[in-house]
């Protein structure tokens, strides 16, 4: 039988991934739900499931070609009995305050220390896959759960809500999933600083001694619709699955249907890109660095880091 043909076009090179999840996808949400009013022009996304690093791009930058995955800094934070990790597993089944921590090495499918060879890439591949009997299986979760739809804002363009036809309540700690996009060796030639999609944390991943950049303008998941809000709903930390280094999402309340799924940007976004934020707490569109509750949802989630911190 002949070999299957595939669209080169699609091929991801196995060496420019982290992970070894499916091939991309045409990102079906970004139209899913648009009319031919809404359209909005631009490139169509492609869903990936795993970070991709272009191989041509890193090495321009003269950074290694493929990142090494195997050795990871060791912190305090590894030998702590009470990670942050199991405590944001076992919070699926037993909600906890949002776990805002900035670092945890103990991987979350798990719970290992990733030097442990019994924990690898597959953890990763296992819990976005669904392969594998993984405890939280996140391949279906957000067909099942979540849709994107319009705001019915302008501005504010799509979002990600709790589907309004389920009876489902997503309980306060969940995880709900991580940013994925290309990874980027920081401010490099055909970067873009005024992608709206670009998440600039400070992982501490051990190939790139700067800040990694994770453009999701091309490629992503359904976090990249997620709005922002003064008062959110969303979470994010870092945390360890395999060998991967993520942004992680949890809920921080109990999502029920209808809601959406918010997190917040941060000052330095709406100053970067000049907005103003016409998040759901006020009327019309506000500074979320003067008003009242943007500074409140900042100074709790300051708050709640150092606690889980020290
Ligand atoms: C990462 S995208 C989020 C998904 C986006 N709504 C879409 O349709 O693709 C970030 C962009 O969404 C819009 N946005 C998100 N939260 C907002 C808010 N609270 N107020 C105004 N615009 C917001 C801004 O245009 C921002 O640059």
């Amino acid at each position: 039988m002949p070999p299957k043909k595939t669209n080169a076009k699609n091929r991801v090179t196995k060496g420019g991934r982290l992970g070894h999840g499916p091939k991309w996808t045409p990102f079906k949400a970004w139209n899913a739900s648009r009319t031919v009013r809404e359209i909005i022009p631009g490139a169509v996304c492609k869903q990936v499931d795993s970070f991709y690093a272009d191989p041509r791009r890193w090495n321009a930058a003269g950074r290694p070609q493929r990142p090494r995955l195997s050795t990871l800094p060791k912190t305090e934070a590894e030998n702590e009995s009470e990670c942050i990790a199991d405590r944001a597993r076992l919070a699926l089944a037993e909600p906890i305050d949002a776990p805002e921590v900035k670092y945890c090495y103990t991987c979350f499918e798990c719970g290992r220390n990733p030097d442990d060879p019994e924990c690898s890439v597959q953890c990763y591949d296992e819990l976005h896959s669904g392969g594998g009997g993984s405890k939280n299986d996140m391949k279906t979760f957000f067909k099942k759960w979540l849709e994107i739809r319009h705001t019915g804002t302008a501005e504010k363009g799509y979002g990600v809500f709790v589907k309004t036809n389920g009876r489902y309540e997503i309980p306060k700690g969940a995880y709900l999933g991580h940013y994925v996009g290309e990874i980027i060796p920081g401010p490099t030639k055909g970067y873009n600083a005024n992608n709206k999609y670009l998440y600039e944390p400070q992982v501490g991943l051990e190939w790139d001694t700067d800040r990694p950049i994770i453009d999701a303008g091309k490629m992503g998941n359904w976090t990249r619709f997620m709005n922002s809000s003064c008062d959110p709903n969303v979470s994010e930390s870092i945390m360890q699955i395999g060998k991967v280094r993520v942004i992680a999402f949890f809920a921080n309340k109990t999502l029920k249907s209808g809601d959406e799924l918010c997190i917040y940007y941060g000052d330095d976004y709406f100053r970067g890109h000049e907005l103003l934020c016409l998040c759901d707490n006020f009327e019309g569109s506000h500074d979320p660095t003067a008003v009242g509750a943007g500074l409140q949802a900042r100074e709790r989630h300051q708050q709640q880091a150092l606690a889980l911190q020290s």
